[in-house]
């Protein structure tokens, strides 16, 4: 499958956040999006997902337009920067709603054993952040929109995650924004710098030091 985001106009009040954009992102591959803190990353993949709405924007999936939000549908799954799963529910419920294994979960992550009677409210912000971030590479879908999925982990759990990034992207498109930028360079096949409103596909990394998102020895 392949994912086409395309003409993207985004005002927030009279201030114009994006124009120009063009993203492409196929199965079998990770699609990242770099830039500074508000140049509207989080806005991109809202409006992919289809839960914010610009002045213009065409998605394409498979060169065909698709007209119904993608949020609507069954085949993406979006990993918002806040906190989406209800404090009270306990993980032994969660897995099961999502139909998801426990005990394949608690392989990867063993620290998280011992927690399947838990409710989310108990949980760290990092521990809180693994449980989402799973739940969204897991569950059943054709589209991944990641936001900011390494904040707060600590450096193991990030290794992990970037395992299970690395696995779901073989029948999966996966597009990522986070500030991490050596994970999401090691992570990502292909990266689009968003800057000043528009994307610019980098075809090579010294480009993020001449485009000034890197200072120069970042690399
Ligand atoms: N609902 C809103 N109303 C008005 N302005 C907004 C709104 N949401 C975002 N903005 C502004 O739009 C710009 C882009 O925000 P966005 O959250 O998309 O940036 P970002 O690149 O994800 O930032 P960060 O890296 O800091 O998370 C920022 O200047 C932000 O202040």
């Amino acid at each position: 499958m392949i994912f086409e985001l395309d003409n993207v106009e985004l005002y927030f009040k009279n201030k114009r956040i994006l124009n120009g954009i063009y993203l492409k992102a196929e199965t079998g591959k990770v699609t990242a999006i770099l830039g500074r803190n508000g140049c509207g990353k989080s806005s991109l993949l809202s409006i992919a997902f289809g839960t914010l709405q610009p002045k213009y924007k065409l998605v394409r999936l498979n060169s065909k337009p698709l007209l119904k939000p993608l949020y609507k549908t069954e085949i993406a799954k979006y990993l918002p920067q806040y906190n989406f799963l209800p404090n009270d529910l306990k993980l032994s419920f969660i897995f099961k709603l999502f139909q998801l294994d426990w005990s394949l979960f608690i392989q990867k992550f063993k620290v998280f054993s011992s927690f399947k009677h838990y409710k989310i409210k108990t949980l760290s912000g990092g521990e809180r952040r693994i449980i989402e971030t799973y739940i969204i590479l897991k569950t059943k879908s054709s589209i991944i929109f990641l936001d900011e999925p390494f904040s707060h982990l600590s450096p193991l759990h990030i290794e992990l995650v970037k395992q299970l990034i690395a696995e779901e992207k073989k029948d999966k498109i996966i597009i990522i924004s986070d500030h991490m930028y050596q994970h999401i360079i090691e992570v990502s096949d292909t990266i689009y710098l968003l800057k000043n409103g528009t994307t610019k596909k980098i075809e090579q990394l010294t480009e993020l030091e001449d485009y000034k998102y890197l200072s120069e020895g970042s690399l």
